[in-house]
């Protein structure tokens, strides 16, 4: 299994550098039985970028997110993964694929009666074939990685706070070295400074990674500080898409009143509250 992987890392290396979009849906639509939730939906998202997700409570952003790991069906539309139609792709190209994702689920989703390690070891198990010391070592990297003290390593989900949480999810999104992570509200249930905090932490891991990040948010404050450009989910498809700016600008009502409203007043600029 080590030698599949490294002919899949060796193939992803040249796929990388031709595949500027990472994730392209086109026209996808789910639906419920008759209740249609995404209709003819279209998102590209580019290498490197992050990418912050909107849109009002019941959108189906949650729904498009599990479309686009598979965990949900389509009725119509195409998703292409690093340039891979995931409705064409052989059992190779799904596993290459499911390799370079990362994902967080909301709340967590950490297993409760596992340590932190054995929690980031679960993707490494589920792929991987390698000697439990280096699969230690590997754990305890990403620990690092994410600003969790080595002690933590050892502990229960149970034992730690809701931003030591979030930052063990966030290691064993990483533990397979993925080139995008899916973060599903990741600073909910965080306090302010907590929340700007793992924040920075992403902006980092895209800058010294090159992670491209898909997140879904109602954050105000992750919109404005990390995300490079922003999607917005309403009728069902991206209503509007661009920068912040572009978001301060639109008219549409719904972009209007979230990214203008009184809550929205309260930012500036820079993400930081105003005094
Ligand atoms: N498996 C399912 N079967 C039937 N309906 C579903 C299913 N999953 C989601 N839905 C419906 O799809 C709609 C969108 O849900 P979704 O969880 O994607 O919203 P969301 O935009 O993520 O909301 P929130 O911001 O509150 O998390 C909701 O009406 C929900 O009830």
């Amino acid at each position: 299994m080590t030698d599949t992987l490294e002919a899949i890392r060796e193939l992803d290396a040249t796929d990388a550098e031709s595949d500027e979009i990472v994730l392209s849906a086109r026209d996808v639509t789910v639906a419920f039985g008759d209740k249609v939730i995404l209709d003819k939906l279209s998102l590209d998202i580019t290498r490197g970028e992050i990418l912050g997700f909107v849109g009002a409570s019941g959108a189906g952003k949650s729904v498009l997110l599990r479309t686009v790991l598979g965990l949900n069906k389509k009725q119509s539309g195409t998703i292409k993964l690093f340039g891979i139609d995931t409705d064409k792709a052989s059992d190779t190209d799904r596993l290459k694929i499911d390799m370079r994702l990362g994902v967080l689920f909301q709340h967590g989703a950490l297993f409760s009666a596992l340590t932190v390690l054995e929690n980031v070891q679960v993707p490494m198990r589920e792929y991987l074939d390698m000697p439990k010391q280096l699969m230690d070592e590997l754990a305890l990297l990403k620990i690092e990685l994410v600003g969790l003290p080595a002690d933590a390593a050892q502990k229960f989900p149970s034992e730690l706070s809701g931003g030591m949480i979030k930052r063990a999810a966030l290691a064993r999104a990483l533990a397979l070295d993925p080139d995008i992570v899916f973060l599903d509200e990741p600073t909910s249930g965080l306090d302010p400074i907590g929340a700007a905090d793992f924040d920075e932490l992403v902006a980092k891991l895209r800058d010294t990674m090159g992670l491209t990040v898909y997140m879904v948010t109602h954050d105000l404050d992750s919109l404005f500080s990390v995300c490079d450009r922003v999607a917005v989910l309403g009728k069902k498809k991206v209503l509007v898409e661009g920068t912040i700016e572009d978001m301060l600008k639109s008219e549409e009502p719904w972009v209007k009143s979230y990214f203008r409203g009184k809550r929205a007043r309260q930012l500036d600029l820079s993400g930081r509250e105003k005094a």
